[in-house]
């Protein structure tokens, strides 16, 4: 079994139960040291995707056709080993991705629950039964796989978005190709190595690593995929599901969110402040589920931006691998330019920098910024329109619950969205009101549950719910089947 504590690694493709390279390789940069080469991956190009997309589909119906018990041996196995080696995976991810230590390893859990739940799902595969309105005649509805799924995945959660994207792929009886995103090379080749000791037959699961823009459409284009699961950004996910709907295929985007915090003046203050620091902040604010706009009422207001702006000057960044660090790097060059642009962006349209927002220069080279909290803004701005995917977030100062409401609601996404207050009537009005698939009271809007649906409204999400028992939805195609018997 390799280890991924290993020197320089290589993170190959997986292949019909084989190891392969690619067409190249390319480096996997530790963006808290960019001097820190975590190993070399493999870069595809079309023949590897297409022998990829040939496995699955020739495995696909052997492993449509495994029982239960075999499916969840398999699915209990990999979150069995993923849980007991959730430190070690942890670093890998912390170390590839920038996320602090305790956030990878709670990742890494996160991802081995997620295998134990679709475990317990492969038991218990739903079906219905009704009478015919013809008499004598029985019917019943039952879910099958839909077979070849293509998966492809961001860098903001490396080991649990394939998670709950592999494990109810495999659960309902498909074959996968995964594709993960080229900045987290290392976490996909975990787990595939995990699934390859895991009894699952070869080609079930299948790893091609490479770029997005070039494997993307190709495997969308390709006859034998049949579905294509997808998590990133809004132009991608457009273009994927444009191109799905041309092949007739079934689709399922997560994209990103706009989510706004409400703090009332009846909130308790640090659990207000507690909420905002945690949901705009924390995992460097690279979540789709980022609580980047905090709507405030104005009797809390000065209270509530000094309070977390005491809590913004304290908050430790610095190297993921640090145990001190409370926020990471950005995830690469890149990201980081987009996030201090829109710092630029919103300094220019009149909102008031309360808290940092400039570039970090430490003792190693990497990709670090303050936590930058601006206020004075409004819902029109660009700041509170636009996904940053950082560590910035934005107050927009209200007068009272209903234009809170207003506020929150005036946005193209609806991903998530929280609620910070003592008042059950307005906790429970905004429950019902607020246009988000996820509602959050007295929490901060990200860092959800594993077994329970998750997606979003408007534009942050297109197709059937991800995780929970809702996943059997995209999973699985119905067939209705008539008896006389
Ligand atoms: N909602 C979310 O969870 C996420 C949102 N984002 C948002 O997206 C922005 C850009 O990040 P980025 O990583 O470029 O996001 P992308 O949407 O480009 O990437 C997500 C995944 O899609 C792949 N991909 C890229 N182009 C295509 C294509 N044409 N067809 C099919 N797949 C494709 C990527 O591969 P490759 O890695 O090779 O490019 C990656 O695996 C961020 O700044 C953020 O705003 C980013 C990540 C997650
Ligand atoms: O907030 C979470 O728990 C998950 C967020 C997520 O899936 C994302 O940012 O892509």
């Amino acid at each position: 079994m390799a280890s991924v504590e290993a020197g320089a690694m290589r993170f190959d493709n997986f292949i019909a139960g084989e190891w392969a390279g690619g067409q190249s390789r390319v480096e996997n940069i530790n963006p808290s040291d960019t001097r820190d080469v975590i190993g070399l991956a493999a870069r595809s190009g079309a023949a590897d995707l297409d022998r990829a997309i040939d496995a699955a589909h020739a495995a696909a119906p052997g492993w449509a056709a495994s029982t239960p018990q075999q499916r969840f041996d398999v699915l209990d196995a990999v979150g069995t080993e993923i849980l007991a080696r959730k430190e070690e995976l942890g670093r890998l991810l912390a170390r590839e991705e920038g996320k602090t230590l305790a956030e990878g390893i709670g990742e890494a859990a996160r991802a081995g629950q997620i295998f134990k739940f679709f475990a317990g799902e492969a038991l218990r595969l739903p079906g219905e039964r009704l009478a015919s309105v013809r008499p004598g005649i029985e019917i019943d509805m039952r879910r099958e796989p839909v077979g070849v799924i293509g998966l492809i995945t961001p860098w903001n959660f490396p080991i649990a978005i394939p998670a709950w994207k592999v494990a109810p792929a495999l659960a309902y009886g498909n074959a996968v190709v995964l594709k993960p995103a080229e900045l987290v090379p290392g976490c996909a080749w975990a787990l595939a190595d995990i699934l390859s000791r895991s009894g699952l037959p070869a080609g079930v699961f299948n790893l091609v690593g490479g770029r997005g823009s070039e494997l993307g459409p190709r495997m969308i284009e390709n006859p034998k995929v049949k579905a294509i699961s997808f998590t990133g950004s809004v132009p991608t996910g457009r273009g994927i599901a444009a191109a799905c709907g041309q092949h007739l295929k079934k689709v399922q985007l997560e994209m990103g969110g706009k989510n706004p915090l409400v703090v009332l003046d009846d909130a308790d203050l640090d659990v207000a402040v507690g909420a905002a620091l945690n949901g705009a902040f924390f995992s460097t604010g690279q979540r789709c589920t980022a609580s980047s706009r905090l709507v405030v009422t104005e009797g809390i207001h000065d209270r509530f931006v000094a309070a977390l702006t005491e809590k913004l000057k304290a908050l430790v960044v610095g190297d993921a691998l640090d145990p001190k660090t409370q926020m990471g790097p950005v995830v690469d060059e890149k990201q980081l330019e987009q996030d201090l642009a829109y710092v630029e962006i919103a300094r220019q349209e009149g909102g008031r920098l309360a808290f940092g927002g400039d570039r970090l220069t430490l003792d190693k080279p990497g990709f670090y910024m303050a936590p930058a909290l601006f206020t004075e803004t409004t819902h029109a701005m660009r700041i509170n329109r636009e996904e940053v995917f950082g560590p910035v977030a934005s107050v927009v100062r209200v007068r009272d619950y209903d234009e809170a409401l207003a506020v929150a609601n005036d946005t193209d996404f609806g991903l998530s969205s929280g609620i910070c207050t003592t008042s059950l009537k307005h906790a429970s009005d905004f429950k019902a009101k607020s246009q988000a698939g996820m509602v959050l009271v007295n929490l901060p809007t990200a860092g959800v549950d594993y077994h329970v649906p998750f997606g979003g409204t408007k534009g942050s999400s297109f197709g059937a719910r991800e995780q929970g028992r809702y996943a059997v939805e995209f999973y699985t195609t119905v067939k209705t089947a008539y008896t006389q018997p």
